[in-house]
């Protein structure tokens, strides 16, 4: 093997160039599109991006309509940056935090015509850094040295697929609610974030096993939070886990239904506004939810199951095993008592997200 990044590698270090405000290089057929996230980009790097020629913003659609774009693009939008326009212009363009205070006004020149496959892997990419997909780019044919290039074909195949996990490590975890258990640590191979599994008890790989995909969420697993039902969903399932003797508890770091804790802030924030889960994420550019399910799946087959009683009111997460090969023997349902700070979120769940509530 060489000694030379691949794909991945590559991708995984434009993920941390955009991160820290660098741009970098998407190239197909010859054209290049030099790419800052929008969130990120200062106005010092702005500056030198300018100077490369016509600085175009981009976003995804549900961030176009929020601010009245007009779409060409058929899922994303592009804009013209104008002349006088610096990096808060930008900043204002992706985050929806001054939307109802202070909107920022167009006329917005839009883009028509021509290939927005490059703007378009630019957004993926800037999600999958956990940045708001909103980005600034210009097309170009030679670019400055040093800054990381992707062949954008092998860039979009890459961010689309689900990075291959490996065992890290393993110990034995005594647990208040479950009882024995082990700790499982996975870490996918395109230096994402590692995802954990509970092992409670020993169960027989020949039989289908209790299992819950449970998502991150820090507010609720960690601080009690009473927006949500995630904490109690967390509990319960391991003392049910606890009570059978066994089970498998999947703890998948896709905190904000994938979109990371600074975005689901910001969309706690938009919420505070008034508005609900699901239109807050997409005032944010985001879909409903951007979570990989198949990570799960892969994480049960690599441990040694291919059955589960799912414990869920998600039929997306029953039908993504079924899809992925993993048999749901049974749906368990998972049904928590509303209070009156999530009774909102709950009933947004059941009709706008398909929960079996
Ligand atoms: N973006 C966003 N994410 C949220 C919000 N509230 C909770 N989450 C995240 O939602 C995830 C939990 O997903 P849920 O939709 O509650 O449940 P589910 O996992 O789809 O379904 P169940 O298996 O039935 O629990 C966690 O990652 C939370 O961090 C919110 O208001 N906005
Ligand atoms: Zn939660």
């Amino acid at each position: 093997m060489s000694l030379l990044p691949s794909i991945s590698d590559l991708v995984a270090r434009a993920r941390s160039d955009l991160r820290v405000g660098l741009p970098v290089v998407l190239v197909q057929d010859g054209m290049g599109l030099v790419v800052m996230a929008s969130e990120t980009a200062g106005d010092a790097r702005l500056e030198a991006l300018r100077a490369l020629g016509p600085v175009v913003a981009a976003v995804t659609g549900w961030r176009a309509e929020t601010l009245k774009i007009r779409v060409y693009d058929g899922d994303i939008a592009r804009i013209a940056m104008p002349a006088d326009a610096g990096a808060r212009w930008l900043a204002e363009l992706a985050d929806p935090a001054s939307d109802l205070g202070a909107p920022l006004r167009g006329p917005f020149k839009e883009e028509r015509g021509g290939d927005a496959t490059l703007y378009r892997i630019g957004l993926d990419l800037a999600k999958s850094a956990q940045l708001l997909p909103a980005i600034a780019g210009v097309k170009v044919t030679t670019w400055p040295e040093g800054l990381t290039v992707l062949p954008a074909r092998q860039a979009a195949q890459d961010l689309a697929g689900s990075a291959p996990l490996s065992p890290v490590a393993a110990a034995r975890l005594p647990m208040a609610l479950a009882g024995a258990g082990r700790l499982h640590i996975f870490r996918p191979d395109n230096a994402e974030i590692e995802h954990y599994a509970v092992e409670i008890g020993r169960p027989d790989r020949a039989k289908p096993v209790l299992a819950r995909l449970h998502s991150a969420c820090f507010t609720g697993d960690v601080l009690g939070s009473l927006k949500c039902d995630c904490g109690p969903q967390l509990h319960t399932a391991l003392s049910e886990m606890g009570k059978a003797g066994e089970g498998v508890l999947l703890y998948l770091n896709q905190e904000g239904r994938g979109i990371g804790l600074a975005n689901k802030m910001r969309a706690y924030a938009l919420q505070d506004q008034g508005f609900d889960t699901v239109e807050a994420n997409h005032r944010l550019g985001f879909e409903d939810d951007e979570r990989d399910f198949r990570i799960g799946a892969d994480l049960l087959r690599r441990m040694g199951f291919g059955a589960v009683r799912l414990m869920t009111n998600n039929p997306r997460k029953v039908a993504m095993m079924d899809a992925e090969g993993i048999d749901v023997v049974d749906r368990v349902p998972l049904i928590i008592d509303a209070n009156r700070h999530n009774a909102d979120y709950l009933d947004v769940k059941r009709e706008k997200s398909g929960h079996l509530l």
